[in-house]
């Protein structure tokens, strides 16, 4: 797929694959194209020319809210939440989407609440957020907003996540508890394209990892062999991340 704005060539005839079950993770330097390829695989962007198929359909030409139904779900890099509902009712929306679809929302959202509240419960445990039910999603801390929003996208039952820098502004030990989040996921079947930052999430989380620098795909493979590659060390060179990654791959 490709992406341009104007001349800039956001995404550059990009090939990537995302297998069934696994955590890919999507890094490369600031304005590499990852955030623009989160967006065109939930639909936000149409592609400037390519094709992208989901469980080997074209979904191409389909609005974002068809691809939800399909099973793709996603975070935000920055935070959007029902900021004026509470935090239950920020899941159990999602919830109900997946239940019935866009069409049937406000028909049919009764039918099937007893489990629906059941499954939201689990959900609120998994993120740490049963105690803030009540409070409006809008007056969480940082980093209880980036739990409420991983916990939306869990909730919807979409097959594959895609998570757009989740870990941004979160501290050490938000990022183990995230980093142990993501896995239990994993261990649910779900499939996680990780577009992020923090190299330490990345190389210890992803079983794969895809390198993009200027739109274009530059290395993929393990983490270690990415570590390794000497065209990721160059993008990254000078860069904080880049010192990051080379501290990973030292620890490995
Ligand atoms: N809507 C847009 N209009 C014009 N240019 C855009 C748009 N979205 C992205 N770009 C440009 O496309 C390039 C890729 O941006 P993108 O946000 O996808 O990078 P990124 O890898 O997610 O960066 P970061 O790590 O800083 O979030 C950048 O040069 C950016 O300025």
């Amino acid at each position: 797929m490709s992406r341009h704005f104007g001349g800039v060539r956001a995404v550059d005839g990009l090939d990537l694959t995302v297998r069934r079950g696994e955590i890919l993770g999507l890094i490369g330097p600031n304005g590499s194209g990852k955030s623009t390829t989160v967006n065109l695989v939930a639909g936000l962007y149409q592609p400037s020319a390519g094709t992208l198929r989901f469980d080997g359909r074209d979904i191409g030409t389909l609005p974002p809210h068809r691809r939800a139904e399909l099973g793709i779900a996603r975070t935000f890099q920055n935070i959007r939440l029902f900021s004026q509902l509470s935090v239950w009712q920020n899941v159990w929306a999602a919830r109900v989407v997946r239940e019935r679809g866009w069409d049937g929302f406000r028909a049919r959202w009764l039918a099937g609440a007893a489990r629906a509240r059941e499954e939201i419960e689990q959900l609120l445990a998994f993120s740490g957020l049963a105690h803030k039910r009540d409070q409006l999603a809008g007056n969480l801390a940082f980093g209880e907003q980036r739990r409420l929003e991983l916990a939306r996208a869990a909730a919807s039952g979409a097959p594959l996540l895609l998570l757009d820098e989740p870990a941004a502004g979160m501290n050490a030990e938000e990022i183990d508890e995230l980093d142990e989040r993501i896995r239990r996921l994993r261990e649910q079947g779900r499939t996680i394209l990780l577009i992020e930052h923090h190299m330490e999430l990345v190389m210890g989380v992803c079983d794969r990892v895809a390198v993009l620098n200027f739109g274009r795909k530059i290395a993929e493979g393990t983490p270690a062999q990415v570590q390794d590659d000497p065209q990721v060390r160059a993008a990254y060179l000078g860069s904080e991340d880049g010192d990051a990654l080379m501290d990973a791959a030292l620890a490995a």
